[in-house]
């Protein structure tokens, strides 16, 4: 196996992948929409968009793999950042680079690679999109271009993000220690301890702006039976797709958490209670279909949702306890509904 040199101005590169801030953020819902559509449209195991920091790449958007990062040295989209146009590796086996790469050798026993270089705005070369499939196949000069479009359209949503109000305020509020320290490995959501770190936030920006705080929990149903009929890996790509979908249907702004095991809260800001139960069946009909992918075969799963708004002189946590109360209540009435707490107030 052949480690990739460092870019000539690896320094540089390092800076600018610092200064986009773009390391251990939780998964983004367009950048999640545009791979999945990758992943259909070049009809691949493994879509990723992989960011190549100090001594690991990390992925920043996965689909179709487990893992969070690997190390830099047996990565393959460290040699493909050394060059101006996508690296494509047809079969690994005859490649005397990759060969007896441990990713070529074990999971996810990759023999095709495609990986476009992602550049920032001044140039420097971020990471990659790229493609990954365990058969060897190749890239016609139409299958070139489209890639060479959709790591156009990620450059450019990169730099518009970076540049929004948002992340701003996230940067602002947040170092990467922290960050990193409120991320769930496994869904690429805010975990338990992001959720209480947003709370009062999203509390603030209610008041502000005169809108009510939504909470709501959503329990998948019967998630234990996933596990022991279909094993615990798959259990896990079921939470996977569950992030991904929970996450696409609320926006941006709004915080998606892993509140742990198979629960996910949302903070939402609201006008109503109408608009809060919108939200809600929404997500419960996100969960619910289509059924869930895996590995080719696919499996129906639904969700409960319990929901409530702040009540005025409320604590969050109060509020955080109604909602789940209104989710024992959906899960007492018999699943895959969803329950609204209401109070006097
Ligand atoms: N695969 C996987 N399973 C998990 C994870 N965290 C928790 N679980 C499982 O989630 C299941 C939750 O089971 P229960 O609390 O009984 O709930 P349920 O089967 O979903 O039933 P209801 O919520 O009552 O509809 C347990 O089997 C846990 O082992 C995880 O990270 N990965």
């Amino acid at each position: 196996m052949l480690s990739a040199e460092l870019p000539h101005n690896e320094v540089q590169r390092q800076q600018a992948l610092e200064r986009q801030d773009l390391l251990d953020t939780p998964a983004d819902p367009y950048l999640d929409t545009l791979t999945r559509i990758a992943r259909e449209l070049f009809a691949v195991r493994t879509v990723l968009i992989s960011l190549i920091d100090n001594d690991r790449q990390w992925f920043m958007i996965r689909q179709g793999l487990e893992l969070a990062e690997t190390p830099r040295c047996i990565s393959f989209c460290a040699h493909a950042i050394l060059q101006d146009d996508a690296l494509v590796i047809e079969d690994t086996h005859l490649d005397f680079r990759f060969a007896d790469n441990p990713v070529v050798l074990q999971s996810p026993f990759i023999r095709f690679y495609a990986g476009q270089p992602l550049h920032d705005e001044d140039g420097q070369t971020l990471g990659t999109l790229c493609l990954i499939d365990p058969q060897p196949r190749g890239l016609d000069v139409c299958e070139r271009r489209q890639l060479r479009d959709m790591a156009q359209l990620v450059e450019g949503y990169l730099r518009l993000r970076h540049s929004s109000r948002q992340a701003e305020q996230l940067r602002a509020a947040l170092s990467r220690a922290q960050r990193k320290a409120m991320l769930d490995a496994l869904t690429q959501l805010w975990n338990r301890a992001g959720l209480l770190h947003f709370l009062p936030q999203q509390q603030a920006a209610a008041e502000r702006t005169g809108l009510r705080l939504g909470l709501l929990f959503c329990d998948l149903d019967h998630f234990k039976q996933v596990n022991d009929r279909h094993g615990h890996a798959a259990g896990d790509q079921v939470l996977w797709q569950s992030a991904r979908r929970l996450s696409a249907a609320v926006r941006p702004q709004d915080v998606v958490a892993r509140n742990g095991g198979e629960e996910f809260v949302i903070l939402a800001l609201v006008h109503d209670s109408t608009e809060l139960l919108q939200i809600a069946e929404r997500m419960r009909l996100a969960i619910a279909e289509p059924a869930m992918e895996l590995d080719g075969a696919q499996l129906s799963q639904t969700a409960s949702v319990g929901c409530a708004l702040l009540a005025p002189g409320e604590t969050a946590a109060d509020a955080l306890e109604r909602a789940d109360q209104a989710l024992y209540r959906a899960k007492r009435g018999g699943r895959n509904r969803c329950e609204f707490a209401a109070t006097d107030k």
